[in-house]
């Protein structure tokens, strides 16, 4: 068949695709999958995606055509596209939303798109005005883009003029994979002369006499290269070659002048993480693991996604390792998601010991190019069978899944929470699997009630590990009372002086520490004692977080910063009062109260950077540090083996948090907190401060019971109609004016009642009212699971359309939030 049409994907948020004409010039080499130039609205060009081909004519009469095909071959494959349907249908996104999340930006370069003059112009051709203007607007050598040739024209029609120089084939556009992408190179060194000249080389060596340093190097060259001898030549890198010759660059330089060794360039893959050991076996299991493995095994047979409920340090990553291999004999390949990018770094190196260049790491810390790499590497199937990664390496053009592991199943950081489609990496990953018929491993020492009902039902398989790998027992939780300690004046700071000791004795025994405080920043806000006046964003309803290192205020929601007042803005008092407790200050305190210890920090401003991370876990891991403070990024998953006590410093913050998960979240960061402590030699100690020391989650954290924790959950999730009782959608509406959101919310609450009756609840005005100078409101439906949700899904889409249609009314942006975290 000869395509007439394709449908477009747009990255841009609007329902359906675009249906273009395919020009017959492309018609016998497009393809699905592949990036075309489009126009779209008033001239603007985009990078579309083709999602199929077909033959059927629109309703509307002038049709436009594709520009050109950016690519030779598709870049997105089947498999990818379908899970793209499925994720902007579920999570009520549209594809180009699913599009933006899903490619590397450097795969889409939307208004940023490429032109150059054709070097082989037929240089009769005429141009009219307009089109000279465009023309020479062209850098005569270099590609520019779309915005600049506007720019440089002062039209904005440029594109209209573009188009025509591109149908004269005047200009070229183009934005191939290797346009933006550029292959990491490291500088070689080789000689220059002729080897089997013996002559020529004699007369080297000549010229070289009162040249001592150069002659050095040079003989360290002919050594590392083995040039002279039979053996095979090896190649020399200009950094090792300076390294071992001890030689300054001006000595190299001088060698390359006398045209004796040369410098060239050899492209080298950035995926190459630095294996200096030889590939090991996997450990082999002790009884209790191989036991977990075959029953997992076992529940494979039927059920094709298992949930491994194994406590901290039972070694649930030598079970996934082992199944990993498993899949891998078979040629398919494995993604293994991990929730927060800190896990990498440990992980990498486990994994790779065992699997060298069969992995590969993807997440949003790494660069463009390394994704891009990444990305190809999959698409032509390069080598690449286990994927590291968090939650975008879902969207990699993976051709045949076996497997895919989701390790900490549990936690709230799988869900993209800030912009459409807002979708939990697990449950798209389940998806996902189903689409390759891949097996999944849900992995956790603390089960999302969601996860741990449908294990106990039967849709998922189910198997315990119950032992630490070494049997030591988990470690020994207590609870301080703070509101006594500081009554009885037993405090220093914001430590009781239990903690104080505990710290001293595990410092004493050279056993490390680790801090746990959910809060980052030096102190969450400050007020003036004299009028409570508090310093707020001023875009958003939120008070500013007080950072000492910067001495500013900062808003951790759009990043707002200031310096911090001399006075009250307010009543002009002339001292503002620092309120609260961040893990700055907390680093403060106890290098005060252990003014000897290695402390280090773990949280987003310190590790905001990939080497960040790994530096300090390194450092913690080989003991350079003693105490680690952190936010709940030291929470999980990590494996120290020197820990001896965990501390807490208020887990209130976790109490009161204003989500019907609270006491669940609460449970799973404590139990995965104190989970660090004791894991290799000897049972540890977990403190956690509170100055609530009855709280109902406390006594299930001390006693490490899951169970009972799951059952007065689920008690509550039935009566008050949650999940896994009921699905929830959020919908959120904002507007510039909190008037019209105001009038729309209400308006909308009232149709959908109509139609869902009481299942409907608000409007209502969240917690932080107003973002980025947005005002905001949000009406939350339930739905019983039992009921089919995209029904509801569907009725609720045409009550905003109609809504919408309305014209106060248009303006106002409304998302939705299925299964809201
Ligand atoms: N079979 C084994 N052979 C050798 N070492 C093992 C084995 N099983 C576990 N370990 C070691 O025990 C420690 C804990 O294992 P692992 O990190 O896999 O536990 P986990 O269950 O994933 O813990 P968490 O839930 O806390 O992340 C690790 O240092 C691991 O190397
Ligand atoms: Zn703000």
């Amino acid at each position: 068949m000869t395509p007439r049409f394709a449908e477009v994907i747009m990255p841009l948020p609007i329902e359906g695709t675009f249906t273009y004409s395919v020009p017959e010039e492309l018609s016998s080499i497009v393809k699905i999958g592949m990036r075309v130039v489009v126009t779209f609205g008033t001239h603007r060009l985009y990078t579309g995606i083709i999602q199929y081909l077909h033959l059927i004519p629109p309703d509307t009469k002038n049709v436009k055509p594709i520009f050109s095909l950016l690519d030779e071959e598709a870049i997105l494959i089947r498999p990818q596209l379908d899970f793209w349907e499925w994720m902007a249908t579920y999570y009520m996104a549209s594809l180009g939303d699913v599009y933006v999340a899903a490619l590397p930006s450097g795969l889409r370069l939307e208004n940023e798109t490429l032109i150059r003059r054709n070097p082989e112009v037929d240089k009769t051709l005429s141009f009219s005005s307009r089109e000279s203007r465009i023309w020479n607007a062209i850098s005569e050598d270099r590609a520019c883009s779309i915005q600049e040739l506007i720019k440089r024209t002062e039209s904005k029609h440029a594109v209209v003029w573009i188009k025509s120089l591109m149908d004269k084939k005047a200009v070229i556009v183009s934005q191939t994979i290797t346009d933006t992408y550029k292959p990491r190179t490291i500088s070689m060194v080789k000689a220059a002369f002729n080897k089997d000249n013996e002559q020529e080389v004699q007369t080297i060596f000549e010229r070289l006499k009162r040249a001592e340093k150069q002659l050095s190097l040079l003989i360290t060259y002919l050594d590392l290269s083995q040039l002279l001898s039979k053996q095979e030549t090896k190649p020399v890198s200009k950094q090792t070659l300076l390294e071992k010759s001890g030689a300054s660059v001006a000595v190299l330089n001088g060698l390359v002048d006398k045209k004796i060794l040369q410098l060239y360039d050899q492209p080298v893959s950035r995926l190459t993480h630095e294996i200096t050991t030889p590939l090991q076996e996997a450990a082999s299991l002790n009884l209790f693991q191989t036991k977990a493995y075959q029953s997992l095994l076992d529940e494979w047979k039927t059920k094709q996604t298992v949930l491994l409920h194994g406590v901290t340090s039972s070694g649930k990553t030598e079970i996934y390792i082992h199944a990993i291999q498993k899949v891998i004999a078979l040629g398919r390949q494995v993604l293994y998601l991990v929730p927060e990018i800190a896990l990498t770094t440990q992980l990498t190196h486990r994994l790779a010991r065992v699997f060298g260049s069969k992995l590969g790491i993807y997440h949003s810390k790494f660069n463009d190019n390394e994704r891009i790499e990444v990305w190809k590497n999959l698409l032509h199937r390069e080598g690449l069978q286990i994927i590291l990664g968090a939650r975008s390496s879902i969207f990699l053009p993976f051709h045949d899944l076996g497997l895919v592991i989701i390790d900490e199943e549990h936690e709230t950081s799988y869900k993209q929470q800030d912009s459409a489609p807002r979708y939990h990496a697990r449950d798209a990953a389940i998806m996902l699997a189903h689409l390759h018929s891949a097996k999944v491993l849900l992995g956790t020492a603390t089960p999302s009630i969601e996860t741990y009902q449908n294990a106990l039902s039967g849709k998922y398989g189910f198997v315990e590990l119950k032992q630490r790998y070494e049997g030591i027992t988990l470690p020994r939780v207590a609870s301080v009372d703070l509101k006594e300690a500081f009554r009885k004046k037993q405090t220093a700071g914001h430590f009781s002086d239990t903690l104080i000791e505990a710290i001293s004795g595990a410092l004493s025994r050279r056993e490390q520490v680790i801090l746990f405080h959910n809060r980052r920043g030096y102190a969450p806000y400050v007020e003036c004692p004299q009028c409570a006046y508090v310093p707020k964003c001023k875009y958003c309803d939120v008070s500013l977080t007080y950072h000492k290192q910067q001495h500013k205020l900062i808003c951790h929601y759009c990043g707002f910063s200031q310096p911090l007042p001399d006075r009250c803005p307010s009543c002009g008092n002339n001292s503002l009062k620092i309120k609260g407790l961040g893990t700055e200050k907390i680093e403060d305190e106890v290098s005060q109260f252990f003014p000897n210890a290695k402390i280090s920090r773990l949280d987003l401003d310190v590790a905001n950077t990939r080497k960040g991370f790994e530096r300090i876990i390194t450092a913690f891991e080989q003991h350079e540090t003693d105490i680690l403070i952190g936010t709940q990024m030291v929470a999980k998953g990590l494996d120290f083996a020197n820990v001896s006590l965990v501390g807490v410093l208020n887990a209130d913050v976790l109490f009161h948090y204003p989500d019907f998960r609270a006491h669940e979240r609460a449970f799973q960061l404590l139990s995965q907190v104190s989970g660090r402590s004791g894991r290799k030699g000897k049972q540890g100690n977990v403190l956690i401060q509170t100055m609530d020391p009855n709280h109902a989650v406390l006594p299930q954290v001390i006693a490490h019971d899951y169970i009972s924790m799951f059952r007065t959950q689920m008690k509550e999730r039935y009566e008050f109609c949650y999940p896994p009782y009921y699905r929830l959608i959020v919908i959120n509406l904002r507007h510039k004016d909190e008037n019209t959101v105001h009038h729309a919310s209400e308006r909308l609450a009232k149709q959908l009642r109509k139609l869902f009756s009481d299942r409907v609840l608000g409007p209502e005005i969240p917690p932080i009212g107003r973002l980025h100078s947005w005002y905001m409101r949000t009406l939350l439906l339930k739905i019983e699971s039992n009921r089919s949700s995209n029904a509801a899904k569907k009725m609720l889409k045409e009550t905003i359309a109609e809504l919408q249609a309305e014209a106060p009314f248009q303006s106002v942006q409304i998302n939705f939030d299925v299964d809201p975290m």
